[in-house]
């Protein structure tokens, strides 16, 4: 099989050993909120307060942990972490690490296990919360609006609500920050984006469920409605990740708020559900959504598959990581480049919360980092970035 093709000079990759750095809060600040939310939300019992602790104090000081033999992935994991195990966490990858983070704590949750705890959503009583929230309320009504609109302008609408939308995202909210106001496009292709939807199929690999899932359903019912798309294929997670990654249940959830509600959202949320009914959406999970590895480490067949897609639209912070590797890569350098491994087009939507940016230019770069040195883990800019394979040429 031949190698996917690396940029020229690789960056270095984002690691975890640096106090104060955007991964070692990440460890050290959001981890231990996070855990005392869900420990306030699900009401566990002894066993599994003790395993949270035991991860907590392990994930700060200790080394990586192995799965045991027992665990349903622990083949899988013994190739994903074959070099990490029994080395300190400090010592890994970030883009590792915090997956195989979450992955350790559904286990502290009794997710794998025989008993009472087996597939219990620890994260589920924060997702309701998302979907009875009064700002999911507004959302389903913008929708009204958003239907009201031209048919450009619609499209555009709705393509930047699936943008912000990825503010909504439940890591995010507990580090105090909130998807009410929506910053500034650091990079804005989206004019290369319409033209490369022919009919056929799209793949949109999903990021968070609630009200960034909602945006991105409604963006599927426009391709799906208006003949950009013949069939959508929504790659979602197998297993409750990332806090608020949706998984199928969240897109049946969200689906059932939509029907629910009147207007423009029942309208789509039908419309969707006759969709999967007819296969031109299909839900899809895969192993490796939850992989602690970027894309171009994909496996054969998700390869054929983005590689069969007119477009793969990739949502969220996480995923852009793992497309550029999760590298510091000079935010200049061309986002076609760094997924030149890619085996089709695709196009990044995705607010800018982590320290990977590419494909800016270089004023603009310049001016982000001379007015907020923060602005890569802020939320306050987004990007919109397309790359083809003729780009890649
Ligand atoms: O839901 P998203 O957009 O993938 O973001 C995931 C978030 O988690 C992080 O990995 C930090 O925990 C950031 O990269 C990002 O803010």
């Amino acid at each position: 099989m031949s190698q996917p093709r690396v940029p020229h000079r690789e960056a270095p990759p984002i690691t975890c050993d640096e106090p104060d750095s955007f991964p070692w809060q990440v460890f050290h600040e959001r981890h231990p909120v996070l855990i005392r939310r869900i420990l306030e939300a699900v009401p566990y019992g002894q066993a599994e307060r003790q395993a949270f602790a035991a991860l907590l104090r392990e994930s700060r000081q200790d080394q990586v942990a192995p799965l045991s033999p027992e665990a349903p992935d622990f083949d899988l994991w013994q190739v994903w972490g074959k070099e990490q195990f029994g080395r300190s966490w400090q010592q890994q990858r970030f883009l590792w690490a915090e997956s195989y983070f979450y992955r350790r704590l559904l286990q502290a949750g009794g997710y794998f296990a025989d008993g009472g705890w087996r597939g219990v959503d620890l994260f589920a009583p924060f997702k309701h919360a998302e979907l009875d929230a009064p700002a999911f309320t507004a959302d389903l009504t913008a929708l009204d609006h958003q239907h009201a609109l031209a048919e450009g302008e619609r499209e555009q609408s709705l393509l930047m609500t699936a943008v912000w939308g990825n503010l909504a995202d439940l890591g995010f909210t507990i580090a105090g920050k909130g998807p009410e106001e929506t910053g500034a496009l650091a990079a804005d292709e989206s004019d290369r984006l319409w033209p490369l939807l022919d009919g056929g199929l799209v793949t949109v690999v999903a990021d968070n469920s609630g009200r960034e899932l909602l945006a991105d359903l409604a963006l599927v019912d426009h391709l799906l409605a208006g003949g950009r798309a013949g069939e959508v294929s929504l790659l979602l997670k197998p297993q409750p990740y990332y806090i608020s990654d949706a998984t199928p249940r969240d897109v049946l959830d969200c689906l059932d708020r939509m029907t629910a509600a009147a207007g423009a959202a029942a309208g789509i949320g039908g419309r969707l559900r006759q969709a999967l009914r007819d296969d031109r959406l299909r839900m899809r999970t895969h192993p490796f959504a939850c992989a602690p590895l970027g894309y171009r480490d994909m496996p054969a067949d998700l390869r054929e598959e983005f590689a069969a897609s007119a477009l793969t639209i990739m949502k969220g912070d996480l995923n852009y990581r793992r497309l550029a590797d999760d590298r510091l890569w000079p935010p200049t350098t061309p986002f076609a480049e760094v997924t030149a491994y890619f085996p089709g087009p695709v196009a990044a939507l995705r607010t800018v919360k982590s320290d990977v940016v590419t494909g800016l230019d270089a004023e603009t770069a310049a001016e982000l980092d001379a007015a907020d040195p923060s602005w890569r883990v802020s939320g306050t800019h987004a990007v919109i970035q397309v790359a083809t394979p003729r780009d890649r040429e």
